[in-house]
């Protein structure tokens, strides 16, 4: 056993994230352990975040994503947004660069508090998203849900964030569409051979979007930051609004800019809530002064 590891629990916006500080170690966290933590009321995640030492040259730190079921995920904007927090904290930086599976990351924190990531670029062909068939324009793709002839949800648009989205727009409240019932469905169609996250988006305002997410590997979540450009960027796309999008969530608010150079830029605040340690192995773990749980 490789000892204990630090770790912050956090939220971005509401999606619960722990940070896991990997630094110094050889170990990795195991889905194991992630299944144990995702059953434990108190420690219950959306995303773990383990911040690793940089692997290539030119980088900060390498982060490795897992989900509450234990699977990795490429991407997590959120979740990066509070890893710049908690490094922000230990170092006394505020600018970091980091390797995930979905590329290299620059983020920042900012003079207000927000913290903002630069998620790379957004993908839009069928093959990078992936879909299991062809769609010459993933604006708007074949799925429906409901009856063939008055679908409850139809025509999401396609794209991928590092991870892979579709957006289902509505003109009714997205508290109305039962997401809980249908996310999981979507999340595993045959269409979608890396499963997929869902958003329900409700353009309510001038380059304004309220957003509901089923999250791959996560479900229902209060946020999901590659969900709030995922949305972002096929709204622009779909011309329902301009390359800066600001969004509501059922946690709370985040901007994103689309910038020229095809970068997608998030922003939000995020949130420490308390710290402790925990086994990479097993997913024990106790608040700092506690024992292990
Ligand atoms: N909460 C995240 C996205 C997490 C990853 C997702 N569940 C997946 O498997 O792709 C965010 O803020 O982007």
């Amino acid at each position: 056993m490789a000892g204990l590891a630090p770790f912050a629990r956090m939220n971005g916006i509401g999606n619960k994230i722990i940070v896991a500080d990997m630094r110094g170690r050889a170990d990795r966290i195991l889905p194991q352990a992630a299944l144990v933590l995702a059953a434990d009321p108190v420690m219950h995640f959306d995303q773990i975040m383990a911040v690793y030492d940089a692997r290539i040259p030119g980088t900060d730190y390498f982060i490795e994503i897992l989900n509450q079921d234990g699977s990795f995920a490429q991407a997590c904007g959120n979740g990066t947004r509070c890893v710049v927090q908690m490094l922000a904290l230990a170092t006394g930086k505020s600018a970091f660069t980091f390797e995930t599976i979905a590329g290299i990351l620059n983020a920042h924190s900012n003079e207000d508090g927000s913290i903002s990531v630069d998620m790379g670029k957004p993908r839009f062909d069928w093959q990078e998203i992936p879909l299991a068939e062809e769609f010459r324009d993933t604006r708007m793709i074949e799925l429906q849900v409901g009856p063939i002839d008055a679908p409850v949800l139809h025509s999401p648009s396609a794209v991928s964030m590092g991870n892979p989205h579709v957006i289902f727009w509505v003109d009714e409240d997205v508290w109305s569409y039962e997401l809980d019932r249908f996310g999981p469905m979507l999340e595993h169609h045959p269409l979608f051979p890396e499963r997929v996250n869902i958003t329900i988006a409700q353009l309510s305002g001038p380059d304004h979007l309220i957003i509901r997410t089923w999250e791959r590997g996560a479900g229902l979540t209060k946020a999901c930051g590659t969900a709030a450009c995922a949305a972002a960027v096929s709204a622009a796309r779909t011309r329902r609004t301009g390359r800066s999008v600001s969004l509501t969530a059922p946690g709370g608010a985040l901007q994103v800019d689309w910038r020229e150079d095809d970068h997608v830029v998030l922003t939000g605040a995020v949130e420490m809530e308390f710290t402790g340690y925990f086994e990479p192995e097993t997913g024990k773990w106790s608040r700092n002064g506690e024992g292990l749980a």
